[in-house]
């Protein structure tokens, strides 16, 4: 939830309860978190001016009580409301930051939600200091020095946990919060969220049944063109992610690939509609090496103009270009946009959080959108949003990209739609890089995807 949208929830429930009695609820969960990372070591808690140093005061209340040694260190004493009474609630002493000495647990109630501008050049590198001198980190919904919706970078240091206090915000799977959040944890503090955005969850897929067979459960062309290797990756791809049927349409009838990937042989773009008209097929998937020449247009246009679900990636995303939404307004069959970053930018600019941007580009072309870095951002045309976060870094290699242009062909080939499909298809990705260990190519990946698969079965 954004910051705005935190604010409304916490709005409507202020109408029934008591703003200090949600932040006692805030500081008690965080004290519980600390303490149990803390384990009997010394703490010292860090207080802002507004409602997230009101939580810190609670905590360290909380925290001493329970036994623990507490200091606490302010910047800026809150002025009213609830946060002030609860800066008065706590009885022990309150230095400056500019006075405060590092502890082994250390609790980061400098600023949340309310963070509007970049932390000055002094509070920055005094936290910075103390977090990197404790031997636990601990934020206060988030780290101090992050805009919420966006993740971007105003100045935070890099934790080792980060309590979200009733949602995930954007800044804790975004940007540079993916990093210097650390561990996410989310408490439950009876604030009701009703959010449209989540993050990426396991699929439930289901297995063939007994009636099913090669086509019925999905035939998928992959079209090769300039770099072979790439197409077979996502054809490959698309076998191991339970697609009946894959067949790769090409100039070579001999190139490599398994005994079970069936070759196709097209010519020129005219070839490949024709095959393209065969309603036995499910979905075609085309871009990964696909090239930028004369002939690589003219197939990406006779795959844009058939009428099967279509999984553009690559080349093809740069061959669109600005002309994107020209191209795809008017396309009726469902369609998925896989751009890394450098292929977004080539496509649409956009304002905001990577979320905003991945909207903009749904909007723009009515395809589903599934944006890919170390923050993936999913988007649909009903403005449903997932987020994958923390995937394998051994992900940066190259090759990936096909891979999961492929096995997302294979889930709209079964059959699933817009983001549901673009939701399975980033996480079996993600668990079978996961499953593949470090340092793996490419190829590696398609030989977990089945074993991905099965735990969603
Ligand atoms: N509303 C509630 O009762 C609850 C809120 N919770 C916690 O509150 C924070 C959000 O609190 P808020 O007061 O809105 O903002 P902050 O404490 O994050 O910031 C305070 C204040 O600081 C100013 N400011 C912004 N940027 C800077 C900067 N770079 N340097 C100096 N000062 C800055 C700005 O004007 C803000 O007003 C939320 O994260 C929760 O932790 C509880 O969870 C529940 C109850
Ligand atoms: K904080």
């Amino acid at each position: 939830m954004t910051a705005a949208e935190m604010r409304a929830a916490e709005e409507a429930v202020f109408r029934r309860e008591r703003q200090l009695d949600v932040m006692e609820r805030a500081g008690a969960a965080v004290a519980r978190e600390a303490a149990r990372f803390a384990t009997g070591r010394p703490v010292l808690v860090v207080a802002g001016p507004g409602n997230n140093g009101g939580d810190a005061y609670v905590c360290a209340r909380h925290l001493r009580q329970g036994g623990l040694d507490v200091s606490v260190a302010a910047m800026g004493e809150p002025k009213a409301g609830a946060a002030a009474e609860m800066w008065s609630r706590w009885e022990g002493p309150v230095v400056s930051l500019y006075e405060a000495r590092p502890r082994p647990m250390l609790v980061d109630g400098l600023f949340g939600t309310g963070m509007t501008r970049p932390l000055e050049r002094g509070p920055r590198a005094l936290l910075a200091d103390l977090v990197t001198a404790a031997d636990f980190s601990l934020s206060i919904d988030l780290p101090s020095g992050l805009e919420t919706d966006s993740g971007a970078d105003f100045g935070a240091p890099r934790v080792s946990a980060t309590l979200a206090l009733a949602a995930l915000k954007p800044a804790h799977v975004l940007d540079a919060g993916l990093e210097r959040c650390g561990h996410v944890l989310l408490a439950d503090i009876a604030i009701p969220v009703a959010a449209h955005r989540r993050a990426a969850a396991r699929p439930r897929l289901a297995p063939p049944g007994a009636g099913d067979h090669k086509y019925s459960r999905g035939m998928v062309v992959a079209v090769e063109c300039a770099m072979p290797g790439a197409a077979r990756l996502a054809a490959r791809a698309a076998m191991a992610g339970g697609a009946g049927y894959v067949t790769l349409a090409g100039a070579d009838p001999r190139g490599g690939g398994p005994d079970a990937l069936v070759r196709t042989r097209i010519e020129a773009a005219e070839d490949l509609a024709e095959l393209l008209e065969s309603d036995r097929i499910a979905s075609v998937v085309i871009g990964p090496g696909l090239g930028r020449e004369r002939r690589s247009e003219a197939l990406l246009k006779a795959a844009l103009a058939c009428p099967h679900p279509l999984v553009l990636d690559g080349d093809a995303l740069t061959l669109l270009g600005r002309q994107a939404g020209r191209w795809l307004r008017d396309r009726r069959a469902p369609t998925w946009l896989t751009p890394h970053a450098g292929e977004f930018a080539r496509m649409f600019e956009g304002e905001g959080s990577k979320i905003d941007r991945t909207l903009g580009l749904v909007l723009e072309t009515g395809a589903t959108v599934l944006h890919k870095g170390a923050d993936t951002v999913i988007a649909g045309t009903d403005g449903a949003v997932r987020v994958l976060a923390g995937a394998s870094p051994w992900l940066s290699t190259a090759g990936t990209g096909d891979v999961l242009a492929g096995l997302l062909a294979a889930q709209a080939a079964r059959g699933l739609r817009g983001v549901a499909a673009a939701e399975a298809a980033v996480w079996l990705h993600a668990r079978a890089a996961s499953l593949a260990g470090p340092a793996f190519a490419a190829d590696a990946l398609v030989d977990h995807a089945a074993a991905a698969l099965g735990e969603c079965v």
